[in-house]
Formats: C-alpha cells, structure tokens, sequence
C-alpha cells in the first residue's frame, strides 16, 4: 500500500464505513452491495481485457456478450431486486453503457406505464424475458427536440384495423435510438396519429422491425448502426426508416389515448403522459451526474494523495499535489458537489416514484412541476458534472489524458446526458416556463407548494420588488446561504418575469417576448435548480446524526454553498469575505479528503483506473497497463514500414 494513502487515511476525522452506510442507507445495504459487486469480480467471465484495446466491433460484440451473460447469471443468483441488479450492472459494466441498455432503461419502462393491462399481459413476458428485445424511438434526422414536429406517421386503416407506419422524408427517419442499429427486433416508435383523416399528435406504438427468429428486417424496415460517435462505443444507436408498415391496431400504447376499431379516437386525461418515459429518465440521470462526478472526484483526490511534484518550500521534499491550494480549490469543490448530487438524486428519485404513484391514481396534479423539477435538476447537475469531470481530468496532469486513468471513458460516456433525453438550454427553459407561471400565481395571492412555495414566501415578506432587496449572509451558517440561494433564485424568477412583461409591452408576440427573455430564463431556472440543490444538502445534514460524518459534511456543504456564490458574484455580496472563508474551509476538508472519496466505496474494478487505485500504486500498474496494449505485440511493426519507405 502507497504510504502516502496509509497516512491520509490515517489523518481522518471520521469513520469512513460510517459514511457509507449512510449513503447505501445503512449497514446491511453496504454489505448487500458488497455482496453483489463481489459476484462480478470474482467471476473470471468478467475479467476481460481493456475494451481500449479493442476495435468499435469487438467492443460492440464483447457488450452483447456481457449483456447475455449479465442476464444468465442474474437469474442463476436468483437476483431480481432493482437496485441490486443496477449493483450488479453497474459493476459488470464499470464505465461504459451496455449492448441492451435501452432496452432496460426506456423499452421495458415505457410498457410498465402506457401499456394497458392486456398489452402488458402480452408484452412483458416477451420484453422481461428477452424474446422482445426493444428500444425508445422517437428522435429523427430532423428533429430532436422539437418533437411536436416529429414526421413519422401511422395512419389507421379501419378496413384491416391496422395502423400503417411511415417514414414519408429523409429528416423523418429515425434516427440516434440506442440499440437500433443491430441488437433491437423492436422499437417503441412515437408517431403522429391520424385516424379517420384527423391527426391526433404524438403516440407510441409498439413496432416488430426484426424477425424474432432470424434477426433480419422486416418487409418494409431499413435498419442499421450510425456511425462511430465520440463515446458510447458498446452502444449500436441506429438508423430506422417505415415505409408501409402495417402493425395491428393493438400496438399501439393505449393506457391513455385509445384508438376504437372503427377509427374513433378517445382522448387521453394529458396529452403530455406520452411524454413520460423522458421524465422517467430525467429524473434518473440526476443520479448518474452524482455517481460520474464521485468516480471523478476518487479517482483525481487519490492520485493527488500520491503524486509529487514540484517545490512548495526550498530544499523540502516534493509535497503531495494535493497540498497544493490550487488543486484543492479544483477539487474540492467538486467534491462537494458530488456529494450534494447524490442528495439530490435520491430525492428526485423519491419525488418521482411518489408523484407517479399519484398518476398511476388518476392525480395528474404534481405532474407539472415533476416535469419541471426533473428537467431542471437534469440539466443544473449534468453540466456540472460534465465539467467537473474534466477539471478532474486536467488535475492528474498528463496521466488524466491515458485511458488508463479512467477519465476519459468517463468522460465521453458522461457527455451526452447534457444532450440526450432533452438538452439542457431546453430543459432549463421548461423549468422557466414552470417558474414564471408560479409567480405570476404567487403575486395574485396563490398558495404555492413544493419547490416553488419560496415565490409566496418572498411576497409576504417585502411586497416591493425582490431585487431591490440586498443578500446579506452570514458565511458560517448554511441556514443563511439556504436563504440567500432562496433570495436569489426569486430575484431572478422576478428579474425574468419582469423582462418578458416589458418586452410584452413592447406589443411583440408571446413567442418573440419569450425569445427576447431566453438569457434571464435559463438564469431562473439556474438559480431556482441551485437553490433546490443547497436546501436539499442542508436538509440532509439535519438527519445525520453520527457528529463526525455531520461536521464534515456540514465543512463540505459550507464549500458548495460559498463555492457556488463565488462563480454566480454578480448575484450575491461580501466577495472577498467569502474567498477568505472558503480558503479556510479548504483547509479543513484537506485531511479529510481521501477519506470522503473512499466513503463512495467504489471498488477498483468499478472504478477501473490505475491512478485511482485503492492502494494507490499508480505508477506499476500504469506501466503493466501500456505494456498490454495491441501495438506492444510486436517490436519491429513500425521499423518494417520505415523501412519500406526509406528503400523507395
Ligand atoms: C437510468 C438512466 C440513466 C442514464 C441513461 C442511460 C442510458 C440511456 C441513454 C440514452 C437515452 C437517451 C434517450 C433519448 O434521448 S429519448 C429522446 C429524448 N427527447 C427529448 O427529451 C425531447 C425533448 N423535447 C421535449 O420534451 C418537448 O419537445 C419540449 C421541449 C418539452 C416541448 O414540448 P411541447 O409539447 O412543445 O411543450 P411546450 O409547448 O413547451 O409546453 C406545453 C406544455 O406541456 C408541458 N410539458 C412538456 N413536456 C412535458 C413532460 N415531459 N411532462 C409533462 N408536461 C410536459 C409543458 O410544461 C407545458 O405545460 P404548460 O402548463 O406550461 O402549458
Ligand atoms: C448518445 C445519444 C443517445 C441518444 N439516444 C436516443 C434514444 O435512445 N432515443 C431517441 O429517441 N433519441 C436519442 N438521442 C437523441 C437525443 O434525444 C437528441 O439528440 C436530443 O433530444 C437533442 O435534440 P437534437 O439532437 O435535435 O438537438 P437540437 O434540438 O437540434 O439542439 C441543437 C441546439 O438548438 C438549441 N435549441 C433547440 N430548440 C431550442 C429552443 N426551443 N430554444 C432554445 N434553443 C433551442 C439547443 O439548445 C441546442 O443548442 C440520443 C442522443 C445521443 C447524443
């Protein structure tokens, strides 16, 4: 064991088992997970090569590979709880997606909730044991966002009682479903519905595209992989073009809307519960930021344990990097964001099995500010995430560019959450959208509730306009950040508000009035989602009771708190006091740092980065991994092709 990691984790002031089980949920969850994660690395059928050292193909068949042998072998352990088999995944998968990933995270969860009960008397004993195997069409050539605008159609024939699929313009194809190129026999495709020459708008619609036994397209079907993409190399997303295909009137996800079958089209309660899957995974990504962001975090804070560089006082030995103000400036930070995230993760995934549970009763009350909630926390923690997973990167200095390290895979599989199941400028505009509905209600006199209900609050208090009111804080207390955060995000919610009243005035156009507000929107939202972020790490820190894990954790949230005023200056006061202090709070957290990352409890091979390595032997197992690469098969490779090129 490095002796550099032996002391730091000698010099911390708090139990790191204690931490852990508090962020499994307790001690029996710990040794549970545990349990799991030991299945897989214990077992020589997951002991592969680096997939780095492998072609997009092999990369793609090793995935499919490990996704049938994760589903034999679940089975075989007789493992069929959610999170434990997310454990199991997770492990298995290390960095990267999996071959049937949409599969899992789109297909199966879109019949759980649009199917009726009799499709999913059909439909889920194919789906659940891989004979369907699916995913999640709705993105094409032309539009991604705008989905409104989607082209593909399915046109009801009540003479066969069939729905007939097409894909009428090059922009209409479908394009960017994960598992579409070559592992899916069938898609939830989202289509305008027309019936009886009406068209109804977007519904799902359950598509056979490959033949269950032989794998190749079906009469009508085009279907192929994308092309090589910056990450997601396990990953087949695909191409999917419809000309005249006939499914039955069945297939189509009926829960809500229903098609009679003389063609009579019965509305659904919201024309938005199509939309549900992506609120589904909005919400489960913002646990995803949480997790990238700690794998980060560990891997950058444990080599900056046993790195040393440079010269921090003449004629001294070369200090740890890590006792460099600068990088725990970078890193720290970070780490307390990674923690915050966690938090939030699990409360969004607790608000939106709750509020789904509400929906699944006919209560489509909440469903907006779900909506709003989990798109607005997507996007406020995969851009930090995103970033942060780069500062990280940079931190290790030339080792962090080495696939080795880890970071990049993290990197490029990370990436695309700030695009991919809505982008975040997008997202963040929803939540405006939300927002200045809310106040508008709150200065009628509406009882908000929720997130929101701060918008009464600050009417109560001052009727006079928000911003006009300064944000004093007292820097060492986190009730006073919460509320300052909570000043904040209602200035901007007022200060956006008031940009699109005054450009209203100006007698232009709804949609030119919100155009011309975009920038102060997005901040709202912003503000709003940072707010939701620092109250939530407060809130949490009110339920720990062991006073060690407490007093760290309360070090760490101070930081993000500070940290995050810092980088948003022009909404708060006291700068310079603010620097002081959070210098100070670096200080504090620097014995405790290796310790907060081992608190995450990411085994090596999930973490899956010599520079990150428990023992912190960093510079061996670096060494043992180039060794290891393809081009170090053979010595001369290169002298052969100099010396063909010298002899012309
Ligand atoms: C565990 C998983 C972890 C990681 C994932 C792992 C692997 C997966 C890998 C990749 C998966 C990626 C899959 C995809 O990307 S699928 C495609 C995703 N596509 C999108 O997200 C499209 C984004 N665009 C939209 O959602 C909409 O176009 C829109 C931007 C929201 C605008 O919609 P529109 O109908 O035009 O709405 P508006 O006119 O703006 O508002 C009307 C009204 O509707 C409300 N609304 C909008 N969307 C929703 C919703 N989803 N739920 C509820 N309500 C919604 C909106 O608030 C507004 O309400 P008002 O009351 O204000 O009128
Ligand atoms: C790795 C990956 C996996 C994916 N998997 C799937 C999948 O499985 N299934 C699927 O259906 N799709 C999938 N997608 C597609 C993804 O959902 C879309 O890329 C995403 O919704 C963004 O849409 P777009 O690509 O059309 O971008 P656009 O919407 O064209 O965005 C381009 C730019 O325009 C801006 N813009 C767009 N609209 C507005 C607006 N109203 N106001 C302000 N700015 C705006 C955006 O902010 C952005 O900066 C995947 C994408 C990726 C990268």
């Amino acid at each position: 064991m490095n002796p550099d990691i032996c002391r730091e984790r000698e010099n911390a002031t708090f139990n790191t088992e204690t931490l852990t089980n508090m962020l499994d949920g307790s001690a029996e969850k710990t040794r549970r997970r545990r349990e799991i994660e030991s299945l897989v690395i214990n077992d020589p059928d997951f002991q592969h090569d680096d997939p780095n050292f492998m072609s997009r193909s092999e990369r793609y068949d090793a995935a499919v590979k490990k996704s049938s042998q994760m589903i034999m072998k679940l089975r075989d352990y007789g493992i069929s709880d959610p999170e434990e088999i997310y454990f199991y995944k997770r492990t298995a998968r290390r960095t990267f997606h999996e071959a049937f990933g949409l599969h899992y995270t789109m297909f199966l969860p879109t019949l759980y909730s649009q199917c009726t009960p009799e499709q999913q008397k059909k439909w889920l004993p194919l789906a659940e044991n891989f004979k369907a195997l699916g995913t999640y069409a709705q993105t094409e050539l032309g539009h991604g966002t705008h989905i409104r605008k989607l082209e593909t159609t399915a046109t009801y024939d009540p003479s066969t009682q069939e729905f007939v699929l097409n894909c009428p313009t090059v922009s209409s194809i479908k394009w960017w479903p994960g598992g579409l190129g070559k592992t899916s026999n069938h898609a939830i495709v989202l289509a305008q519905l027309y019936t009886l020459g009406k068209c109804h708008g977007l519904h799902a619609f359950i598509v056979p595209i490959r033949c269950m036994k032989t794998h190749q397209p079906l009469p009508g079907v085009t279907v192929g992989d994308i092309g090589p993409k910056f990450g997601f190399e396990e990953v087949d997303n695909g191409y999917l073009k419809l000309e005249n295909v006939r499914i039955p009137r069945e297939n189509m996800l009926m829960k809500y809307a229903q098609v009679e079958p003389d063609g009579s089209y019965l509305k659904p309660p919201s024309d938005k519960l199509t939309y549900g899957t992506m609120v589904f995974i909005r919400a489960m990504i913002v646990g995803e930021s949480a997790r990238a962001l700690s794998k980060s975090c560990t891997i950058a804070i444990r080599y900056s344990a046993v790195r040393h560089q440079s010269e921090l006082r003449p004629g001294e030995p070369e200090p740890q990097i890590l006792d460099y103000q600068a990088q725990q400036y970078k890193l720290f930070p970070l780490l307390a964001a990674a923690y915050a995230f966690t938090f939030v993760g699990q409360y969004m995934s607790d608000t939106y099995h709750r509020i789904t549970g509400h929906i699944n009763q006919g209560d489509f009350s909440q469903l907006p500010e779900l909506h709003a909630l989990a798109a607005g926390l997507k996007a406020f923690t995969t851009w930090t995430a995103n970033a942060g997973i780069e500062v990280c990167r940079m931190a290790c200095g030339g080792h962090g560019y080495l696939c080795c390290s880890g970071l990049p895979d993290i990197y490029v599989t990370f990436t695309p959450t700030c695009t991919y199941e809505g982008e975040n400028t997008v997202m963040m505009l929803q939540t405006a959208r939300f927002l200045v509905k809310c106040y508008r209600q709150a200065r009628e006199g509406q009882q908000l509730s929720g997130t929101v209900s701060y918008l009464n609050e600050q009417q109560r208090l001052q009727p006079q306009p928000v911003s006009s009111r300064p944000t004093v804080v007292n820097i060492n207390d986190l009730a006073s950040l919460v509320e300052a955060y909570k000043l904040r995000a209602a200035k901007l919610v007022e200060v956006a508000a008031k940009s699109l009243q005054g450009e209203l005035q100006r007698s232009i156009s709804q949609e030119d009035a919100w155009n011309n507000s975009s920038i102060e929107l997005v901040r709202a939202s912003d503000a709003h989602c940072h707010y939701v972020v620092v109250e939530l790490f407060a809130a949490k820190l009110s339920e720990i009771s062991d006073t060690a894990v407490h007093s760290v954790l309360n070090t760490l949230a101070l930081l993000y708190a500070l940290h995050g005023i810092t980088l948003n200056s022009g909404d708060f006061l006291q700068l310079s006091q603010i620097t002081q202090r959070i210098k100070a709070l670096l200080v504090e957290i620097r014995p405790n740092a290796v310790a907060l990352v081992d608190s995450f409890d990411y085994n090596d091979e999930m973490l899956n980065s010599v520079l990150g390595r428990y023992d912190g032997n960093v510079y061996e197992s670096m060494f043992e991994w180039a060794k290891r690469s393809p081009l170090n098969r053979t010595e001369v490779r290169s002298f052969i092709i100099f010396n063909i090129i010298q002899k012309k």
